[in-house]
């Protein structure tokens, strides 16, 4: 079967949005080898078994970036039906880590204060006007 059911159980996806004090946000490239190799999105995945969200966030970040993830509050929930799977994905917003990004899966990343890099994920892209708005109420600048 090539096509997830509507009704197939959804996956949960825990994702991170890490925010400079100047608003700018860290998006990552898919690496090669996965589905939608070089879309944009924040970074994440998927939640395993027994993890809890937030512990299934720290273990990403430190997989995909070597960054350790200090706090991050839950902002909010898409669900979205892709051919390949059913996500569930529960954004957080972080401001506190500890350490730079490294590429330790060979992908590419940018901070963006308003976010034009492309190909995004389809469940993404709404995401990055809510971001914008955010944005506009926390009074940081576009760039
Ligand atoms: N990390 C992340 N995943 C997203 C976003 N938007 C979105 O639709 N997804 C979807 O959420 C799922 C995340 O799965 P993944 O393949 O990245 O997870 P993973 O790192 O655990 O992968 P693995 O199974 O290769 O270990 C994918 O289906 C991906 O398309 C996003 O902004 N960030």
């Amino acid at each position: 079967m090539t096509q997830a059911s509507p009704n197939h159980a959804a996956i949960d996806v825990a994702v991170g949005i890490l925010m400079q004090p100047n608003g700018d946000v860290l998006l990552g490239q898919r690496p090669t080898g996965k589905p939608y190799a070089g879309y944009w999105e924040f970074p994440g995945g998927k939640v395993e078994l027994g993890e809890s969200i937030f512990d299934a966030l720290k273990r990403e970040f430190v997989e995909e970036l070597g960054i350790e993830i200090l706090s991050a509050e839950p902002w909010c929930g898409v669900q979205h039906q892709y051919p390949h799977a059913n996500v569930r994905l529960h954004f957080f917003i972080s401001r506190e880590w500890h350490g730079e990004p490294q590429s330790l899966e060979g992908q590419a990343f940018a901070w963006q204060g308003s976010v034009r890099v492309e190909p995004l994920l389809e469940a993404t892209i709404p995401l990055i006007a809510w971001l914008d708005q955010l944005r506009d109420e926390l009074r940081f600048t576009s760039n």
